[in-house]
């Protein structure tokens, strides 16, 4: 696959606006990635798309611009199992972004503790189709068996899928977050078959927390309001499992660039109060990504 740049896209607005809301001193970006630069990180050669470069410069002048003070980057499909270009954009931050890694179940223990030292703190399992080409379940969970101490896993899903994947996040034994919500049909309402399915499933293990993120991808309706009015119910009846993220340089959305400026002006929407967006942005991250600093 070509890579030369004017056969790579760009999924990511180059003039976001300044939000309005602010967030409060600390707010952590939970959901982000980092592309290249392909120079010193070439893509996957199984990748599905390629980017132009959205490096750590990038990634930590749009968060200064938005108000955020922390990033997790996760490993974007793009770089499969190669995570080089994580890893340097967490150790050009300060100590203010952490990560989560995808690797190949047959990674070694030292490899995983490598990661971990490297700032990782969970693992990947993607299971879009259209972003992978397979996700072997039975070697996911022998690897997600030797993490490293305080780690977790990161899982992307479709909502289509969630039934069929309910016996294997069980048997997860350690905690999990959702990317995405697993991409709920937003149209369906609070009260939705696909929203009470993941109802279910949250109410199935204390420690299954999700991302209430992405209403450029999952809402069509002007203002994304039917992402708001599918969404703030689940972050006000589990204010503890929530986190936040931008979803930056916003793989696949070339067609449909989001504002990340809105994207912040959502937060107020979806955690009309203090304490929900402390819980939010703030206290739920850092419990799963800086836990050695945090209560
Ligand atoms: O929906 C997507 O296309 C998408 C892709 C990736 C990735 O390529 O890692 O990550 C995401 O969070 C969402």
């Amino acid at each position: 696959m070509s890579t030369d740049a004017q056969n790579r896209v760009r999924s990511w607005t180059l003039d976001p606006t300044v939000p309005t809301y602010r967030p409060p001193e600390g707010a952590v970006d939970a959901h982000c990635h980092v592309f290249g630069p392909a120079e010193r990180f070439p893509f996957s050669a199984k990748a599905k798309y390629i980017p132009q470069d959205a490096g750590p410069d990038a990634l930590f002048a749009l968060r200064d611009r938005l108000g955020l003070n922390r990033s997790v980057i996760v490993q974007a499909s793009c770089h499969g199992t190669d995570n080089s270009a994580t890893l340097n954009a967490i150790a050009a931050s300060n100590g203010s972004a952490r990560g989560v890694a995808v690797v190949d179940p047959s990674i070694s223990n030292d490899e995983l503790e490598a990661l971990h030292l490297g700032g990782m703190r969970g693992i990947r399992f993607n299971f879009l189709k259209r972003l992978v080409d397979d996700a072997p379940k039975d070697r996911f969970l022998e690897v997600a068996g030797r993490l490293p101490e305080g780690w977790h896993v990161v899982m992307y899903f479709e909502a289509d899928d969630l039934e069929d994947l309910r016996p294997f996040i069980a048997a997860l034994p350690v905690p999990v977050i959702i990317d995405h919500m697993g991409r709920p049909d937003v149209t369906q309402g609070p009260d939705g078959s696909d929203m009470r399915a993941f109802r279910a499933l949250l109410d199935s293990r204390p420690d299954i927390h999700f991302k209430a993120t992405c209403p450029d991808r999952l809402s069509a309706s002007p203002g994304w309001d039917d992402f708001v009015q599918a969404v703030r119910p689940l972050v006000e009846d589990y204010p503890d499992r929530c986190l936040w993220g931008t979803d930056w340089p916003h793989p696949n959305m070339e067609q449909r660039i989001p504002d990340d400026g809105a994207l912040v002006d959502m937060i107020p929407r979806i955690a009309p109060t203090p304490g929900l967006q402390q819980k939010l942005l703030i206290d739920n991250p850092m419990r799963l990504y800086w836990s050695e600093e945090w209560p």
